[in-house]
């Protein structure tokens, strides 16, 4: 089911939770909402859902406007962080329970809803578990049954608010990779509620950027992350060196080979991954000194401080292959000379 929102607009009092929101989701993609703790994501799902009123505006389903109908009419399966599975029943009747209640005309048999039940729990992988309680589960054993509930019903379009933020980081990461690839499977058009920025950029095909209830940014994952829209989404998506050219940067940005022509009133966003390392010979000129590095699995994060200006201590990162930090055979103290290859200049 495709998704079109125009003009969406949402005020708590005086508070402006959403201004102005027009975004268009195809059908079926895996949509990300991103931003810092109460831009409006969780606003803007329920408000798709029909669990909360816009003030204007309209939600377009499939071609069909929904603005006015009712949450139970608009064919959508949700997942929350904190959505109990019922705790009397088992594995088995909690996905169960979404066909059960069912009016009568649209009730499977107990057959039918059986097979059912055992195609999704074959689905999320946890079959051997059909006859559990909630109780007797893992954090992530609980979020995948209750997205098998979810999908039980059918839903044109499934929500997910934080459907992870409860659980510890390994059994995120299992779950990121196992929500793609259930998605790869199904093709629901999905949205989900994150604001981690790592969780948007490894699971969703769309990332929508939100800050203060607008859009600052919708796109491909990696359209976002190498052509951030403004200063805000360069800062959001991964890391990023930010660097004012006033007089002593000037010189300095010119140096690490950026051009600085016409860039008043600009700041320069370069990415670690943009900054070339090499050993200094001239120990006078070099850029900046090497104080530290971390490793980050494949790649070496190199931290490094800007030779600067009257003793101020501004540092750099670089990043780099393992293998290419091993080369250069460095030690703390060492002097470098840094070449940057990309910036993005902003306002
Ligand atoms: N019922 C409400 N009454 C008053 N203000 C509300 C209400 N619901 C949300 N807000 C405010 O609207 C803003 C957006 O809230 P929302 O829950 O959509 O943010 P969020 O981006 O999902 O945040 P988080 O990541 O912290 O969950 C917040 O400032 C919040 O305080």
């Amino acid at each position: 089911m495709s998704i079109i929102l125009s003009n969406i607009t949402k005020n708590f009092g005086q508070f402006a939770a959403l201004n102005n929101i027009d975004l268009e989701i195809p059908e079926g993609e895996l949509v990300a909402l991103l931003g810092p703790s109460g831009c409006g994501k969780t606003t803007l799902l329920r408000i798709i859902a029909g669990l909360e009123q816009a003030d204007s505006g309209r939600v377009v389903l499939n071609g069909e406007d929904k603005t006015e109908q009712h949450v139970s009419h608009r064919g959508i399966g949700f997942v929350f962080q904190h959505y109990a599975l019922f705790r009397h029943m088992t594995v088995f009747d909690n996905i169960a329970f979404g066909l059960r209640v069912k009016p009568k005309q649209h009730r499977p048999s107990e057959a039918d809803i059986a097979k059912k039940v055992h195609a999704l729990l074959n689905l999320v992988q946890l079959d051997w578990l059909h006859d559990r309680f909630p109780d007797q589960l893992s954090g992530g054993q609980r979020q995948r049954i209750a997205l098998a509930r979810a999908l039980a019903v059918e839903p044109e379009v499934l929500l997910l608010d934080e459907p992870f933020g409860a659980l510890d980081a390994s059994v995120r990461k299992d779950l990121r990779q196992w929500l793609r690839n259930l998605h790869h499977e199904l093709n629901v058009t999905s949205i989900f509620v994150t604001h981690d920025q790592e969780e948007a950029m490894e699971v969703a095909s769309q990332v929508v950027v939100l800050n203060q209830g607008r859009i600052e940014q919708q796109g491909a994952p990696s359209d976002i992350y190498d052509h951030p829209a403004n200063a805000f989404v360069s800062r959001f998506i991964g890391q990023t060196n930010i660097f004012a050219p006033d007089d002593h940067d000037a010189i300095w940005l010119h140096s690490s080979g950026l051009p600085i022509a016409d860039k008043s009133g600009k700041t320069a966003h370069v990415r670690p991954h943009d900054i070339e390392v090499q050993k200094a010979d001239d120990s006078a000129a070099a850029h900046a000194v090497l104080k530290d590095w971390q490793h980050l699995g494949a790649l070496i994060r190199v931290e490094l401080v800007k030779n600067a200006a009257q003793g101020e201590q501004a540092t750099v990162y670089a990043e780099m292959p393992n293998e290419q930090f091993r080369r250069l055979d460095l030690q703390r103290g060492d002097k470098v000379n840094l070449r940057i290859r990309n910036a993005h200049w902003f306002h």
